[in-house]
């Protein structure tokens, strides 16, 4: 059978900075349904790679396509069309205090405005429940809630919409290890069972086996390995060995 069209493709990306290269041909592709992590050092370009696919950053050459359209380029409406297929878990989870967990829930669904509220805290309950919260916090503040609990709403936020592709950006940063790991649950669950395509970027290895069909490293601007989460620690690459042992000597300076 043949396999199916990619959801994701990047062909031979690259970005500088001024005089520093951050993403020198940078090729992946990702397919519907799948989950694949992006492994690699702070500052090795995970954020910067992610933000191009968002069209947050406009690289300078390569080419980004999502089910077949490119988004290097797009502008306006197209841009926002084509976003409108991302859902995003952001690192610090970015909840809006000011606003009642409900509407945090629903902001992508209302995009701010004030409408049709009782629909909207139905759909905040759905989504909580789904991630494992109770009906009892949909007005409480977001900082009235643990950071483990927090992450959560930011998940049932990310989901609402229905979105094909999510990102998830360091999703365990700052959470214990038994919470970080109802998190990646959670991941794991979303994503099989809304049948989403999504791209991790993380340093936490525990957090990519668990969450990810695949894992691809970044490596000084480039993909220098991918493959199936249970080769992680027998890739038989030396710069991946070292960085997921998280050793001090090797190819890694
Ligand atoms: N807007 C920008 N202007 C200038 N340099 C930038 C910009 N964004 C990122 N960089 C640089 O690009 C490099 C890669 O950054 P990036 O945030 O993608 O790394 P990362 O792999 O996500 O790191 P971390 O794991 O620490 O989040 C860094 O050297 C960073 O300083």
């Amino acid at each position: 059978m043949a396999s199916p069209a990619p959801k994701i493709v990047l062909d031979g990306v690259t970005k500088s900075f001024g005089p520093i290269s951050v993403l020198d041909g940078v090729n992946l592709s990702i397919d519907p349904g799948e989950s694949l992590a992006i492994i690699g050092q702070s500052g090795s370009g995970k954020s910067v790679t992610l933000k191009c696919i968002l069209g947050l950053i406009q690289p300078d050459a390569g080419s980004i396509r999502v089910d077949g359209e490119e988004i290097i380029g797009q502008r306006g409406k197209e841009l926002e069309r084509l976003r409108a297929k991302f859902g995003m878990l952001f690192q610090g989870s970015a909840l809006f205090d000011s606003l009642p967990i409900w509407r945090n829930v629903t902001f992508a669904l209302t995009q701010g405005h004030h409408r049709d509220a009782a629909r909207m805290r139905m759909i905040a309950e759905e989504n909580l429940e789904r991630v494992g919260l109770d009906a009892k916090i949909l007005d409480l503040r977001p900082s009235e809630l643990s950071g483990g609990m927090q992450k959560r709403v930011a998940l049932a936020r990310a989901i609402a919409p229905r979105p094909e592709i999510i990102f998830f950006d360091e999703p365990t940063t700052g959470l214990d290890p038994i919470r970080a790991d109802v998190i990646n649950d959670l991941i794991v669950s979303l994503v099989e069972d809304l049948g989403v395509t999504a791209l991790t970027i993380t340093h936490d290895m525990a957090s990519a086996r668990k969450i990810a069909h695949r894992v691809a490293m970044l490596y000084q601007g480039k993909i220098i390995w991918r493959g199936p989460r249970d080769r992680l620690y027998d890739s038989g690459n030396p710069y991946v060995d070292q960085f997921v042992q998280g050793r001090a000597d090797g190819p890694i300076s």
